[in-house]
């Protein structure tokens, strides 16, 4: 798990005031591992180009065309003059070394983007998005300076952004750099440290990435036990009972010792190994809301006062009753964005768009869960955020493989399978949502269904 922060202004500010650093001192180390990146990949005497920007982004991307002046073919562009004093300083220095800025673009093996960082306020002008659009066809490496040109302090794009293969971010990695639409846009992300050790560096934070290295599995360490030593779960089945099924089945291949499909029908299928049953009875967490319809609304008070583990999905988000689900403990919520905005209507937190929740996915998720800190939220996305007691838990690691109808309900099952093991709804929440990413990555992308995803929940190899 790492920290990554909202604005690292402060702490660069720590530097300056407390450890007496200077903002010289400062970019010199911000440029320098842009340096070691290129000298790491690329063979003496490659083509770089860099692109700099008016403020200190493009300070950066200065200090770099000097400290690669020599060893490399270094192209400088200024398409819109250096302006801070840093990035006049740094130009000073540069012309120099004998260094030269170029006005036409060149080809070349890579491409450094140093326009705009955490200093971009508004939407870009044509000329900028028609450099930016320049700079992505090229068929170059591409290395984003800070966080790629076009991606505000929200995630969001202005309206483009560079594509970056790498993105060299500054002192502590941010936020922004894991929302849904950065995701095609940074490329692996390094940090660079700033002259001071990370340790140092850094301060709290209500926001964590997690990786795949951190996944824990339900591995199971005794062997004198028995089937509800694992706990039994009941999914409610509704209209649509493949989702029930889908989710029952991940349940199961994820450990839950016996899981039972309630529903009120009698002519459904049902796989060998789960139970059916009409009555909610026995269980020790339930999953309900996939596929649910209006099956269960003359139960749903009755199902309120079971003070059990619950995973909430899909249908249930838009029901008036699940203001009152929010009031119990041990509750995980799985909305896809537009389910999202439906649980935000209905308790009063405003009425979004689909592209409002998206543009805001951070700020919503962590107001929804300073409103209901005893929930946990799962809110689906490119990167799966988990909100619990205001603090956000971010998973990146899934792929576009899961864009798929069933995919979901899978997600909700094993969940609910880590919940009726007996662990706790975060601690479920995070490491069935790493699981899913991590058997969710699939060659080729097109072609994952939900059962050859449930089948490759048995396949992850324990970190
Ligand atoms: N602080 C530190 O210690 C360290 C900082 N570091 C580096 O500094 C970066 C932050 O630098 P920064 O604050 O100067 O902001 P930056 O991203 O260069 O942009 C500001 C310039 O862009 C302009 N501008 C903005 N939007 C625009 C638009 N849409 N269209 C057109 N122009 C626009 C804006 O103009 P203005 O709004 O003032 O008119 C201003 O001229 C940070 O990302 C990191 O790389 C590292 O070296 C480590 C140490
Ligand atoms: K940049």
């Amino acid at each position: 798990m790492k920290p990554v922060y909202r604005e690292v202004y402060s702490f660069d500010k720590k530097c300056y005031e407390r450890y007496k650093l200077t903002e010289d001192i400062l970019m010199e180390h911000a440029a320098y591992s842009i340096a070691l990146e290129i000298y790491k990949r690329f063979p003496k005497f490659s083509k770089i180009n860099i692109v700099a920007g008016p403020g200190n982004n493009g300070a950066d991307g200065i200090t770099l065309a000097r400290i690669l002046w020599g060893d490399y073919i270094v192209n400088l562009y200024l398409p819109l003059g250096a302006k801070s004093n840093m990035a006049k300083l740094q130009l000073e220095r540069f012309l120099a070394l004998g260094g030269k800025v170029k006005e036409e673009c060149e080809s070349g093996d890579v491409i450094v983007d140093a326009i705009f960082g955490s200093g971009l306020k508004r939407d870009l002008d044509e000329k900028i998005i028609g450099f930016i659009s320049k700079m992505n066809k090229a068929k170059a490496f591409k290395i984003a300076c800070d966080i790629p040109t076009g991606i505000d302090d929200k995630g969001n794009l202005r309206p483009v952004a560079f594509k970056a293969d790498l993105t060299v971010t500054m002192g502590a990695e941010k936020l922004a750099l894991y929302s849904d639409f950065a995701k095609d846009y940074v490329g692996e992300i390094i940090r660079a440290d700033l002259g001071v050790s990370f340790n140092k560096y850094k301060g709290p934070t209500k926001y964590h990435v997690w990786e795949r290295g951190d996944l824990i599995l339900p591995i199971r360490t005794t062997q004198n036990s028995h089937k509800k030593s694992y706990g039994h779960l009941g999914v409610l089945a509704g209209e649509k009972v493949g989702a029930a099924v889908l989710a029952s089945l991940a349940a199961f291949n994820f450990g839950c010792g016996v899981v039972s499909i309630v529903s009120h029908r009698e002519d459904i299928n049902i796989p060998y190994e789960i139970m059916h049953t009409h009555h909610i009875e026995n269980f020790n967490t339930l999953a309900f809301g996939m596929g649910l319809n209006n099956h269960f609304d003359d139960e749903l008070e009755d199902i309120l006062i079971f003070d059990i583990p619950m995973v909430i999905d899909a249908d249930m988000f838009y029901k008036e009753i699940i203001k009152d689900f929010l009031k119990k403990e041990n509750i995980v919520l799985t909305p896809h964005p537009k389910e999202f905005a439906s649980l935000l209507k209905i308790v009063g937190m405003g009425e979004y768009s689909i592209k409002e929740i998206q543009e805001n996915r951070f700020d919503l998720a962590e107001e929804f869960s300073n409103k209901y800190p005893n929930v946990v939220l799962l809110l689906k996305g490119a990167n799966k955020i988990i909100a619990y007691k205001g603090n956000l838990h971010i998973d990146p690691n899934g792929s576009v493989a899961l864009a798929k109808g069933g995919s979901g309900d899978v997600l909700a099952g094993m969940i609910a399978s880590l919940l009726a093991q007996g662990w706790h709804p975060l601690k479920s929440t995070i490491h069935a949502s790493l699981s899913h990413s991590i058997a969710g990555n699939y060659n080729p992308n097109y072609a994952l269904t939900p059962m050859k995803l449930i089948e490759r929940i048995g396949n992850i190899l324990p970190s």
